[in-house]
């Protein structure tokens, strides 16, 4: 989807009277999809997955304004915690059945999540009128899998089955996998510290037993402290991964305390530790601010509208590429 937006970009680039090459093209599309994906991130997606208060104690939330949290000194590399385990949360959302919907809103067909795998055609190809639109329709109005510690019986008991001849990988019959259970080896492989550790490192809580009680796993219902307590034999031997998912949700948030902070962190590393930030006031790269990303960006790509218009808007204010800009090989006018 955001290479069609890329290319929808590039087209309306053109039409702009400045002496493009394609690589300025390229690269003037690239910044504007990065901007845009970076805004609907933390302009719409973190909100939803972390809640209000911990988006504000981390400073993440867009502002109207021009936003300088840089800094040298911040490391925006993705740590273990985070890609092995707390963004891992994203799995317990995907929903089992997904759907087309053709341009009058009516459903197209239905499609069962293990029948997506390897199988690139059931979104490209055209077929019973739908295609990668009637995706897009259904992205918008579907709504998610319930975050919580269960995933659904593609990611769970089929992921990547395949059982007849013309299975893509090898022709042959593929056995499934369990990305839960492949979560949690991860962790183990990648030797990340228990799930207590973490949460004392995020919340300074210490848990000494499995109760769920001030001494115990004050974070998570009864119920799955109990679950906890049947899988492990000690408190310190929960994995991150399971640790975090079973956490009850903070308010307004799709994840638990621990989670919340690793995953907080780690977006906010990558806003302060990226010179290239879509919101700083760097006087090279900056965009001009007002309208040019509103709260609905994400039901605007989505709905893939025609954008000529608004990214004439984006780009009116900017001045010309220098000639350093263009680079040796560019053409001027
Ligand atoms: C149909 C949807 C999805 C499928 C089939 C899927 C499948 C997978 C698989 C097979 C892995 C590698 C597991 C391993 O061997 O360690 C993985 C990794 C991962 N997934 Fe998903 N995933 C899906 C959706 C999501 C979502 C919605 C999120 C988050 C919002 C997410 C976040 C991650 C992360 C952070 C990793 C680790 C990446 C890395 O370390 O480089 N996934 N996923």
């Amino acid at each position: 989807m955001f290479m069609r937006r890329h290319n929808q970009i590039v087209d309306a680039l053109k039409d702009v009277p400045l002496p493009w090459t394609s690589e300025l093209l390229y690269q003037e599309a690239k910044r504007i999809v990065t901007a845009e994906l970076q805004h609907i991130t933390y302009n719409e997606f973190l909100p939803r997955v972390l809640g209000p208060t911990i988006m504000r104690q981390h400073g993440l939330k867009p502002t109207k304004l021009y936003n300088d949290s840089y800094s040298g000194f911040v490391d925006p590399r993705t740590t273990s915690g985070f890609s092995v385990a707390a963004y891992r949360f994203g799995h317990s959302l995907v929903r089992n059945i997904h759907n087309q919907i053709g341009p009058g809103g009516k459903p197209i067909k239905e499609l069962l999540l293990q029948d997506h795998f390897d199988r690139l055609d059931t979104h490209m190809k055209k077929f019973a009128g739908g295609n990668t639109e009637g995706f897009a329709r259904w992205m918008k109005i579907g709504r998610n899998s319930k975050a919580d510690r269960t995933f659904v019986d593609g990611l769970q008991n089929n992921l990547f089955r395949c059982e007849n001849s013309s299975c893509p990988r090898g022709g042959g019959v593929t056995k499934a996998f369990d990305l839960s259970a492949l979560n949690i080896q991860r962790g183990r492989d990648h030797g990340l510290p228990s799930y207590t550790k973490w949460r004392y490192f995020c919340t300074d809580k210490m848990t000494l037993t499995f109760k769920s009680n001030a001494l115990g796993l004050s974070d998570h219902n009864p119920l799955e402290a109990k679950i906890l307590e049947n899988t492990y034999k000690h408190v310190d031997d929960i994995d991150l991964f399971s640790g975090g998912m079973t956490e009850k949700r903070l308010p307004g948030a799709l994840v638990g305390p621990t989670f919340a902070c690793l995953i907080a962190k780690q977006f906010s590393n990558y806003k302060r530790g990226d010179r290239f930030f879509y919101d700083r006031p760097d006087p090279v790269m900056a965009f001009t601010r007002g309208n040019n990303f509103d709260t609905n960006e994400l039901k605007k790509i989505l709905t893939i509208i025609p954008t000529a218009l608004t990214i004439e808007h984006k780009i009116q204010h900017r001045r010309p590429p220098s000639k350093l800009e263009l680079g040796p090989g560019a053409q001027e006018e």
